[in-house]
């Protein structure tokens, strides 16, 4: 295996050091000797990103997205470690299905796939599903989520949260009350009335945001909220670590970026759930993130192939892409604007996903005898978003033809490259 040096290296922003990258860990020391050499000055060296949230589509939609295509896209997008969501088909509700993920992203090689597991048998939100032989299967389930749908039945879920305490796991909930959001479009406001689109109200997430983190205290257990979208979720999920409760929040990129005022485009590459929100929204969520309300950012990358999202505005599926450009995003939208440094990042995009998902050998600092699960970012440069250059199978990023700053130069998983030169190794 090749031992890299990676010289003047900015590990989180800090001075400039070197690094080595040997037989799968990092040391900080220097060797000369039959290593290959990477000139990383100017560069930004963070631990492995890892998605807590990530749709790779196999089994069932080969045609928008494969464990392989997507681990290209995460890889080059900086992961290490991506959480793949149990809505394929067949839904992953059982141990067979969690272990074939979790094999299929070993064999790909390119970023440890770590499958979420349904909390209800078929996502019908109707009984519980193997959440232990889940956990127990090779595919050492941690993370359990209906995403795309809600648990929306509060016993159910109360259940959910009770059984997953035996192992530590986390219930992760797409907070969405499905009777307020039946036949909803766009975030509900002055502008849905204008566009003749259905609305969809804030008070749908909060208020399952706000009964889940009361059943959480209640039974003493762990939830994690999906893709928080508005103020008023952010204001519940401070309210409630304020008295303690155990409870942990991500946001994605496209919410820290983009408005609800995209919809006016009537263009459905900005049709996503939760919705994009109001400005204010934005500026709520950024500020939860940046004070540690928001714990993560989190990708909801959501490949639909371009039948599903080439129509018009109701007909679209749901979602976009995100594993290749979040860091980028994150850098305009976070650390451009003052809010964060490169450590704040670190945080929030690796050890505290890691921290959530359970994950041992992921989301660690970079020190003397690490796994060497890292990325090489530059901060100096900026790029045109060309939908075409995806290594995901599905084209449907809303960032085609914007300038985003930053650019992954290399990305290691356990010391092996799996991007080098901006390219997959
Ligand atoms: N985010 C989306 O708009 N879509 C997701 C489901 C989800 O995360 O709720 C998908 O699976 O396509
Ligand atoms: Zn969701
Ligand atoms: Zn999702």
């Amino acid at each position: 295996m090749t031992t890299y040096l990676l010289k003047n290296v900015s590990v989180l922003g800090g001075e400039p050091q070197d690094l080595v990258l040997k037989d799968g860990v990092v040391s900080t020391g220097s060797t000369t000797e039959g290593v290959e050499v990477i000139d990383a000055t100017g560069l930004i060296a963070l631990p492995g990103l890892v998605d807590l949230h990530t749709h790779l589509r196999e089994p069932g939609r080969e045609d928008a997205e494969t464990v392989e295509t997507g681990t290209h896209a995460a890889a080059l997008g900086g992961f290490t470690a991506v959480h793949a969501m149990a809505n394929t088909e067949p839904v992953a509700d059982t141990a067979g299905v969690v272990e074939q993920v979790w094999r299929l992203g070993r064999e790909a090689g390119y970023c440890d796939v770590f499958p979420v597991g349904a909390v209800t048998v078929g996502l019908a939100g109707e009984r519980i599903a193997e959440l232990g032989a889940m956990a127990d299967s090779a595919a050492r389930v941690r993370v359990f989520s209906d995403d795309g749908r809600c648990v929306s039945d509060p016993l159910l879920m109360r259940r959910a949260l009770e059984y997953v305490k035996a192992f530590d796991g986390v219930i992760a909930q797409h907070a969405q009350e499905p009777r307020l959001t039946e036949g909803a479009q766009m975030n509900e406001g002055e502008l849905s009335g204008r566009l003749g689109l259905a609305g969809w109200p804030a008070v749908a997430e909060e208020a399952i945001i706000a009964r889940d983190c009361l059943l959480a205290a209640h039974v003493g257990s762990r939830l994690h909220v999906c893709h928080v979208s508005t103020a008023g979720s952010v204001e519940i999920v401070r309210q409630a670590k304020a008295r303690g409760w155990n409870v942990t929040a991500e946001v994605t990129p496209h919410h820290l970026l983009l408005t609800d005022e995209l919809a006016a485009t009537y263009d459905p590459i900005y049709k996503v759930n939760p919705p994009l929100r109001s400005a204010a929204d934005v500026e709520a969520v950024r500020a939860g993130l940046a004070d540690g309300t928001i714990d993560i950012v989190a990708t909801d990358h959501a490949p639909h192939p371009h039948e599903d999202k080439d129509c018009e505005w109701a007909a679209a599926a749901f979602g976009m892409l995100g594993l290749e450009t979040a860091l980028s995003v994150v850098q305009q939208t976070m650390v451009d604007t003052g809010l964060l440094d490169w450590a704040g990042v670190a945080e929030r995009m690796s050890y505290a996903p890691a921290r959530i998902g359970r994950l041992s050998d992921h989301g660690r600092a970079l020190e003397d005898g690490a796994p060497a699960n890292l990325v090489l970012f530059d901060p100096s440069v900026s790029r045109v978003i060309d939908s075409s250059e995806t290594a995901s199978l599905s084209r449907n990023t809303p960032y085609a033809g914007r300038e985003l700053p930053g650019r992954v130069v290399a990305t290691f998983l356990r010391g092996k490259a799996t991007v080098l030169d901006g390219k997959l190794a």
